[in-house]
C-alpha cells in the first residue's frame, strides 16, 4: 500500500475509534485546526480552492465531509432541485456547506445546523474564506433546541419549508430529527431529503422509515464510495416527500 494511503487508513481508523469524534464532533488530535489553518493559509478565496485545499488535506489526515467523489451526487441533488432554502444537519469543518452553497442561486441560503462550538466556528471561518458568508447561516446546537430560532429564520426567508435537506450528522438522529421537521411542518411536499452514509456507519431506522412509506417518499438510493476511500463502498439515499 502507498505510504499516502497507509497514512489516510490509520488516520481515518484513529478518528472513529476516537470518543471525541461521537461525543463532541472531533478526531481529538487537533486536525480540523490544522485544517483551517490550511485553509486560511493555502486556499485562494473562492469555493472551488477551499474545497480543493480541504480534499487535499483529507486524503492525508483524514476527514469526514462528504468529499470529492459522493459530493458530485450531492452537487447533483442541489442542482435538480434548485433550493430557495436549504437546511443541513451537521457542518463539521464546513465542506459540504461549502459545496452546497457554490450552487446556489442569488437570495438562495443554506442553514447548517451543528452542535459542536469549535465546529460551528471553523464552518463559518471556512465558509467566510470561499466568499459564501452571505448564503450560509450557521446554527450551533442540536435541532430539537434550536426549532424555533429555524422556524424564525425561515419566516425572514418568505419560506414555510426546507426545499432541500441534506442529512450528515448523528446517524441515530437521522430519523428522530426527520420526524421533529416533519411535526413542525418545516419540510413539506417537494423537499429533497439527501441522507449520506447509509452504508457506513448507516442509519437503518432511517432507510426503513423513507423505503417503507411510498405513500409519502419517492425514494432512490445511489452506491457511491466511502469519503477518500475509493474501494470501499457506501450510499446515499435520495428522498422527495410526495
Ligand atoms: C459527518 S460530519 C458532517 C460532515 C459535513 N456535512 C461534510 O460533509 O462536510 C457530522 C457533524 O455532525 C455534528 N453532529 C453530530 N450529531 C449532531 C446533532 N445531533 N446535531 C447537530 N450536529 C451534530 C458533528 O459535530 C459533526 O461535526
Ligand atoms: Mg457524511
Amino acid at each position: 500500500m502507498a505510504p499516502e494511503v497507509l497514512s489516510r487508513t490509520w488516520s481515518c481508523i484513529t478518528a472513529l475509534a476516537s470518543s471525541t469524534i461521537w461525543r463532541e464532533g472531533h478526531a481529538g488530535d487537533g486536525r480540523e485546526k490544522l485544517l483551517l489553518k490550511s485553509v486560511l493559509d493555502n486556499a485562494e478565496k473562492n469555493p472551488q480552492s477551499v474545497m480543493r485545499t480541504i480534499d487535499q488535506f483529507a486524503r492525508r489526515s483524514w476527514l469526514m465531509n462528504i468529499g470529492d467523489d459522493k459530493g458530485l451526487l450531492l452537487d447533483r441533488a442541489v442542482s435538480n432541485r434548485k433550493p430557495r432554502v436549504v437546511l443541513e444537519l451537521g457542518a463539521y469543518v464546513g465542506y459540504s456547506a461549502v459545496r452546497i452553497a457554490s450552487q446556489l442561486d442569488e437570495g438562495s441560503k443554506l442553514i447548517s445546523l451543528e452542535m459542536s462550538a469549535e465546529n460551528s466556528n471553523i464552518t463559518r471561518q471556512v465558509v467566510h474564506h470561499a466568499g459564501l458568508a452571505d448564503k450560509v447561516q450557521v446554527v450551533e446546537g442540536f435541532l430539537k433546541d434550536k426549532v424555533e430560532e429555524v422556524q424564525r429564520l425561515l419566516q425572514e426567508l418568505n419560506a414555510k419549508t426546507f426545499d432541500f435537506v441534506f442529512i450528515d450528522h448523528d446517524k441515530n438522529c437521522y430519523l428522530p430529527d426527520f420526524l421533529i421537521l416533519k411535526e413542525h411542518g418545516l419540510v413539506g411536499k417537494g423537499t429533497v431529503l439527501f441522507a449520506d452514509n447509509m452504508k457506513i456507519p448507516g442509519s437503518p431506522e432511517y432507510r426503513d422509515y423513507v423505503q417503507k412509506n411510498v405513500d409519502d417518499f419517492e425514494t432512490i438510493e445511489h452506491k457511491t464510495r466511502f469519503e477518500y476511500f475509493s474501494w470501499l463502498p457506501d450510499s446515499v439515499v435520495i428522498s422527495t416527500l410526495k
